[in-house]
């Protein structure tokens, strides 16, 4: 698996809530890769939190932090990286996610709610309806999110651990069918 993978980073994307950062930390485990979250480098790139660069900053603010942050991501090797929810936004930014094998974590609007409906460290959910603004947010960048290599649909009861297998175990039928169209 690893010999197949070629030392390609794998990067995680998705919906805020999908559990990129928790799986991509154990996908890291499992195929021996070192672990990056481009949330938790622009915080220290930034010395201030991800909602207070959205208050101080702006979103466009941010957006740019994150695609220097991808650039130099992207010329490093063997990373499991876990991107913001948002990072498929920009075009350039996926000349750099396809330096990589690129995995959608997809999990139904219900879920991500119950996840991170007390959660206050998403500025973008600081909502009155923060569950219509998930709908929102997902509707609008769903066709974004399907242009990955790997699509993996998430179900309310599977732990990150599950998730992270399924991951594994899917890779391979990817790499062999680009293989085979080369
Ligand atoms: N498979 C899972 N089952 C239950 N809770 C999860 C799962 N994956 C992530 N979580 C929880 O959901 C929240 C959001 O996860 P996180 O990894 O930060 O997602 P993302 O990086 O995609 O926004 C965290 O509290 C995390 O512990
Ligand atoms: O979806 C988005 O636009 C965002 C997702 C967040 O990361 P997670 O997807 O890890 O929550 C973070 O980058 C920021 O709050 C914006
Ligand atoms: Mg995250």
């Amino acid at each position: 698996m690893t010999d197949l993978l070629q030392d390609l980073n794998v990067y995680l994307v998705g919906m805020m809530g999908t559990g990129k950062t928790t799986v991509g930390r154990l996908i890291a485990q499992h195929l021996q890769y070192g672990f990056l979250d481009t949330d938790d480098v622009i915080t220290k790139a930034a010395g201030k939190t991800i909602n207070e660069v959205f208050a101080e900053n702006g979103e466009e603010a941010f957006r740019n932090l994150e695609s220097d942050v991808l650039s130099q991501v992207c010329a490093y090797t063997k990373l499991a990286v876990a991107t913001g929810g948002g990072i498929i936004l920009r075009r350039r930014n996926w000349s750099y996610l396809h330096h990589g094998l690129v995995v959608w974590l997809d999990a139904p609007i219900d879920v991500l709610y119950d996840r991170l409906a007390a959660d206050t460290t998403r500025p973008l959910l600081q909502d009155a309806d923060p569950k219509e603004k998930l709908r929102t947010l997902a509707a609008g960048r769903q066709a974004l999110y399907s242009e990955a290599d790997l699509h993996i649909t998430i179900t309310h009861d599977e732990t990150p651990e599950q998730v992270a297998q399924k991951i594994i175990t899917a890779i391979p039928s990817v790499l062999k069918s680009n293989i085979s169209l080369n």
